[in-house]
């Protein structure tokens, strides 16, 4: 069979968010016409099996130029692993870490860690959760998990606390709520470190960190010690919130970690009962933010009181209502975060890099 018109049109298949199609990407392995059935084997480097239902949608094309009746997709996911941004030490098995942080507090910086890790679980990714926030580790609370303890049959080494078919460790569980808010900066990343290295966190393609809000000595320390691959900033519409978003993007240049782009929480208000959309904050300001500082503009999630009572109970959007429009914004973040990372990060050997501890 003439492989070279099916070829030829998946080279014309583009999803918004990536930076190639995946014929010129390497992404098709194979593309076998055999008893009627046309066989295409993908393999992607980042998480975002949601392209499968695009994909699907080639299919009445691709059997007309095959000759075939149907289309048998083989995707599978081998996560590459990019080249982290500082010296710090790799961790085993950890392929990318993601760090999540904001210029000021109550942003909605763990919310928007969390349902991002939920999401690039959903895309097919192997996910761990770090809770990093001293001054309030709320994630335990958020994955309903808080009266949990990460296991030790060692004394050395701690099993991170599975929820939702994530990985997760918090200072949250190692510490009383209030104990670890007046840790200075060298008790607080001594503590880190060792949560972070003490954790057998296994095989994980991504390792997203929640880190201290702020744009201080902990959080550039903490930024440093974790071997960072790129970072999120979070951030709400008003200008007091912009003014810091601006100073946590050039923490992170000053230590030439990437920022993988700016998510704009509490975009807007969307009435619940008509639909009706408010700018409460004043509009555009994430957009023109990251225009005029060149880093792209991850996604806007509306301030949504469902969203918030959700995460107060333990119960994140992504887990109880995945096919609602707002965790369909997480999961849209969650494939563009992915996909850039791995089209605008340098891969190295898997085996050789996270072998290293
Ligand atoms: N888009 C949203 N709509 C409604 N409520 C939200 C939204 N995002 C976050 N919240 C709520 O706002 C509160 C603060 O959120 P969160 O703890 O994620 O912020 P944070 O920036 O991590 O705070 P901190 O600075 O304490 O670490 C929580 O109660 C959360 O449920």
């Amino acid at each position: 069979m003439n492989i070279e018109p099916i070829r030829q049109r998946l080279s014309r298949f583009k999803p918004a968010h990536w930076a190639q199609d995946p014929v010129s990407a390497g992404f098709v392995r194979s593309i076998d016409c055999q008893s009627d059935v046309l066989t295409i084997a993908v393999t992607l480097p980042f998480a975002d099996l949601a392209v499968a239902e695009q994909l699907n949608g080639l299919n009445d094309e691709l059997c007309e130029l095959a000759g075939a009746h149907r289309v048998d997709w083989q995707l599978h996911l081998d996560v590459a692993t990019l080249a982290h941004a500082n010296d710090a030490p790799a961790l085993s098995g950890v392929r990318n870490i993601i760090a999540v942080s904001s210029g000021k507090g109550g942003v909605g910086k763990s919310t928007t860690a969390v349902n991002l890790a939920l999401a690039l679980s959903r895309l097919g990714g192997r996910v761990g959760l770090l809770d990093a926030d001293i001054y309030g580790p709320s994630i335990p609370m958020m994955l309903g998990v808080a009266g949990e303890r990460p296991a030790s049959d060692d004394g050395k080494t701690m099993a991170p606390v599975q929820a939702h078919g994530v990985k997760a460790n918090s200072i949250g569980f190692l510490v009383g709520a209030n104990d670890a808010t007046v840790w200075r900066g060298p008790m607080a990343s001594k503590a880190l470190e060792q949560i972070l290295r003490e954790t057998r966190w296994g095989e994980l393609d991504y390792l997203v960190v929640d880190l201290p809000p702020g744009t201080g000595d902990i959080q550039l320390t903490i930024a440093q010690q974790v071997p960072t691959t790129a970072a999120v900033v979070v951030t709400t519409p008003q200008n007091v919130a912009l003014a810091d978003a601006v100073k946590g993007i050039n923490m992170f240049g000053k230590v030439n970690i990437p920022v993988l782009g700016v998510v704009e929480n509490m975009s807007y208000h969307q009435c619940s009962q008509c639909g009706h959309k408010e700018n409460l904050f004043g509009e555009g300001g994430g957009g023109h933010l990251c225009n005029e500082h060149g880093v792209p503009l991850l996604g806007q999630m509306p301030l949504n009181a469902t969203l918030c009572q959700q995460m107060d109970a333990g119960t994140p959007v992504m887990v109880v209502d995945p096919g609602s429009e707002v965790a369909g914004r997480y999961l849209d973040m969650a494939a563009r975060l992915a996909a850039s990372l791995y089209f605008s990060g340098k891969k190295v050997p898997t085996t050789l890099y996270t072998r290293l501890v």
